[in-house]
């Protein structure tokens, strides 16, 4: 299994994020790729660095005036002599408008995006598109098959909707590694997110398409974040119903409901017969993680991994969250080893 990786991440820095009411540094911070980087290199996995992709293979899952907004909203913030990162003031809520989008750069913000725990920085564009370049090549080397890839994304990317971004995530790397398999001929791609969070972006790109199944398994939304989007009854719309699997599980929840979870998804998964799976790569799941409440413990990330490898799919593992940073690289090399039979 190759791994895609760029340094270009370590340009999304020095932001603050609103949390429990204060600007604290934020939790999606870059020493969680170099711990993950190190554990993997241990691992013995080849490490690459991304290919560059055309600007419109972006625009296969996103808006073009939102990618455009992400690629100059910080420039323009300096060039109106303001300093620091940006963090929206005001969003387009109940009983206000969203059909015109505002002409100055703070109403804009808002527009796009849907919390205050993502700020941008100077380099956040740079970061982020390389993030999802490690994503598409790590599409296209399954495409060109290898058996399996992982693109050790950062920033994350499954909060990001086809015009949103927030969630510490800005384009959606795994949404992009879906498209470009079916852009590459694979005629049926599932998308399962495994992350602590609903991946509500990944859920809006392919939400009305038949073509690709998303299946994600996260803490409810009734008191997790992001609160509107991951409920059970939401299955996906005309040609996408039934293409939407939602399996939200409680606060506390530990590795035998998780695992009865997993098995559901993976049927789910069995069913719809993919000719490949993108894997929403998040450990924040983990019993030791700063801002999440699931009780997985380190054993049981490699089962994860072997319960995956049961589906016999083509495989791209995209990286999201995990916040304990100490353990984040043996949690998700636990997973990538647990997945090629070692361990
Ligand atoms: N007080 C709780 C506030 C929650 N703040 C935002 C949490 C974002 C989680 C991001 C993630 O882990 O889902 C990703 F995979 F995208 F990185
Ligand atoms: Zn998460």
């Amino acid at each position: 299994m190759k791994v895609v990786h760029s340094p270009l991440h370590a340009r999304h820095d020095g932001g603050k994020e609103l949390h429990r009411g204060e600007l604290v540094p934020c939790f999606e911070m870059p020493v969680r790729a170099d711990y993950i980087l190190k554990a993997v290199e241990r691992a013995g996995l080849e490490v690459l660095e991304p290919r560059s992709f055309a600007h419109e293979s972006l625009l296969r899952v996103h808006d073009a005036a939102f990618v455009e907004f992400l690629r100059t909203a910080h420039a323009e913030w300096r060039s109106l002599g303001k300093q620091g990162f940006m963090l929206p003031s005001g969003f387009p809520a109940r009983g206000l408008r969203r059909d015109h989008i505002p002409s100055g750069i703070n109403g804009r913000m808002g527009y796009y995006a849907f919390d205050a725990s993502t700020p941008i920085v100077e380099g956040t564009w740079d970061a982020a598109l390389a993030a999802a370049h490690c994503a598409l090549t790590a599409a296209a080397l399954v495409a060109e098959g290898e058996k399996s890839a992982y693109a050790l994304c950062r920033p994350p990317g499954h909060h990001a909707g086809h015009a949103l971004y927030g969630g510490y995530c800005f384009l959606n790397n795994a949404a992009l590694a879906a498209q470009h398999l079916r852009d590459r001929g694979f005629a049926r791609v599932a998308v399962l997110d495994v992350d602590y969070h609903h991946g509500n972006g990944t859920q809006d790109i392919f939400w009305e398409r038949s073509d690709v199944l998303f299946v994600s398994i996260h803490a409810t939304p009734e008191t997790e974040y992001p609160y509107f989007l991951g409920y059970a009854d939401e299955r996906g719309a005309g040609a996408g119903e039934g293409y939407t699997l939602n399996l939200p599980l409680p606060r506390g929840t530990g590795w035998k409901e998780y695992s009865a979870a997993l098995g559901a998804s993976l049927d789910a998964i069995g069913t719809f017969s993919p000719e490949a799976l993108v894997v929403s790569l998040g450990v924040d799941t983990y019993e030791g993680d700063p801002i999440s409440a699931f009780k997985l413990a380190q054993e049981h990330y490699p089962l994860i991994g072997q319960r995956l490898a049961g589906l016999k799919l083509p495989t791209v593992f995209v990286q999201e969250g995990g916040y304990a940073v100490d353990e984040i690289g043996t949690n998700v090399a636990g997973v990538l080893e647990g997945f090629l039979g070692r361990r």
